[in-house]
Formats: C-alpha cells, sequence, structure tokens
C-alpha cells in the first residue's frame, strides 16, 4: 500500500464548554486506504469527522488533511474532499439527474463534464430507469448510493462518510461497500464511520473510540489478536463496554 499520509492528526481536540467531545486525537491515514472509524453513541465520530472536514474549528491540537490545515486551509480542504453525511444532503424534490448537475455545479465542473459523469454514474448504477425521479421517491438503499456517487462526483483526494448505510439490508450494504472499493481502488481514500461490525472487517485499518479517545488503532486481523477474540464484534464491545458516557 501506498505510505503517503492524507489524514495527519495531533492531538487534535474539541470542546464545547467544560465537555470534550474529542479528546488528543492523533492518527495517520494513508493515500488510498479504507480507514474505519469506530465507537458507540456519542463517542465523539460525528464531532471528530466535522473537524476533519473543515466543518468545525478545533479547540486545540493540528491536523492537515491532503495536505491541507484544518484552521486556516479549510477552503483548499472542501475542494479536495467528498462528504456524506448521515442525512445524506441530497435535494429530495429533485430529480436524480437535477441532484447530479446540482452538485456538479457545487464541485465547479464545466458543463460538459457535467453532463459526461452524469451519464457515468447513472450507468454505472443501473439508475436508468429512475434518472427522471424524484430522489424523495427512491428507496433509502438508492438514495445512498447516489448519495456516495455524488459526493466523489469531483474526483476527491478523501470521502468521510457518516454511517453511509444505516437502515438498510446485508445484500444493499454490500452493493454499497462494492462501490466502495471501486472508489479506493481509483486512489480516493475512504474515512468511514459504521456501527455494522461485518463492514468493520471490510475497512483496511480501524480506529476504536471510546468517550471522545481513540483507544485502539490498527487492522482488524490485529485487533482481534490484540484483544485475543474472534470478531470484530467482540472487538468492539471489549473496548466500549468501558465507556461512560452514554449516546444521545
Ligand atoms: N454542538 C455541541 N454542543 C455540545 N455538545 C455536543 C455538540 N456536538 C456534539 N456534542 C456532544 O459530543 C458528544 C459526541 O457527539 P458525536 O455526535 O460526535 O458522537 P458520535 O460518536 O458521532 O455519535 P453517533 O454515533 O451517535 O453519531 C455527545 O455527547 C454530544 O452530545
Amino acid at each position: 500500500m501506498n505510505r503517503e499520509v492524507v489524514i495527519r492528526t495531533d492531538k487534535l481536540t474539541k470542546q464545547f464548554g467544560d465537555f470534550i467531545a474529542a479528546d488528543q486525537l492523533s492518527i495517520e491515514v494513508y493515500a488510498g486506504e479504507i480507514f474505519g472509524f469506530l465507537g458507540a453513541n456519542g463517542a465523539g465520530k460525528t464531532t471528530a469527522m466535522r473537524m476533519l472536514c473543515g466543518l468545525s474549528v478545533p479547540s486545540s491540537g493540528t491536523a492537515t488533511i491532503a495536505g491541507y490545515d484544518v484552521y486556516s486551509q479549510t477552503e483548499q480542504i472542501k475542494k479536495h474532499i467528498g462528504y456524506m453525511s448521515q442525512k445524506f444532503s441530497l435535494y429530495e424534490d429533485l430529480t436524480v439527474r437535477e441532484n447530479i448537475r446540482f452538485f456538479g455545479g457545487i464541485y465547479g465542473l464545466s458543463d460538459k463534464q457535467i453532463k459526461e459523469k452524469s451519464a457515468l454514474l447513472i450507468n454505472t448504477l443501473g439508475m436508468e430507469q429512475m434518472a427522471a425521479k424524484l430522489v424523495a421517491d427512491l428507496p433509502l438503499g438508492w438514495k445512498q448510493k447516489l448519495a456516495f456517487s455524488i459526493a466523489i462526483l469531483h474526483d476527491p483526494d478523501i470521502v468521510f462518510l457518516d454511517e453511509p448505510t444505516g437502515g438498510v439490508d446485508p445484500i444493499t450494504r454490500r452493493q454499497f461497500w462494492d462501490l466502495i472499493y471501486n472508489a479506493a481502488d481509483r486512489g480516493i481514500t475512504i474515512f468511514v464511520t459504521t456501527h455494522y461490525m461485518d463492514e468493520a472487517e471490510y475497512c483496511n485499518r480501524i480506529s476504536m473510540m471510546v468517550d471522545g479517545q481513540v483507544k485502539a488503532l490498527d487492522t482488524p486481523a490485529n485487533l482481534k489478536k490484540q484483544f485475543n477474540v474472534a470478531t470484530m464484534d467482540e472487538v468492539f464491545f471489549h473496548l466500549a463496554r468501558s465507556a461512560k458516557r452514554k449516546g444521545d
């Protein structure tokens, strides 16, 4: 694997008043890697991810994303990343094609690029029959696949996925992960949070957050070895049971 570091944080911290939501995070993520960011509800994953995306100013510590500083270069960061939130930010009252066109415009793609990428995306996802439908009328799994494909429409260096597959069946999740693998093969680094431990197994490396801190970081195989257990479920349970913080 390419060892170029695309996300580097050192003691990155976010405090809300007296409450430390993300506590001295120090991680490195490599180019082209699928990096799983795990933790129980309320562990601080979304807070951390928002800082990495340049959406929230850290309280202290440092971080560079695709070589850009999270304090002073947030506009450059936004150009080099994709972000899919839990609510996946598509416009429900626009059609599939209109959403692609809209986000292509936001990403600064030319009309020609939007046309080409739109055709490719619809074809790759097999959405020809749905292209003129309102997003509101699509099944959840299709919305998620579309939201992911739009989040990487501009070929970002990194895509951040915040629980991208919540609420869909295992087959649809597996299809979603095929899209993730394809993107990683194209060199896009994947930073993904999930509560599904089968998905954790698909990641190259995993970090586990407990009460705002990263408590473990390694490959799934090494983590299982480290905790002397057979599954990622058990690794998660082992670490998360010490949590004092309760999810919202
Ligand atoms: N703006 C805020 N003001 C105060 N507290 C906040 C704020 N945002 C998040 N928190 C708190 O920080 C903690 C971490 O929240 P965060 O959403 O980052 O967790 P998470 O790991 O993403 O959880 P989930 O899996 O439920 O999304 C929670 O206790 C939350 O209440």
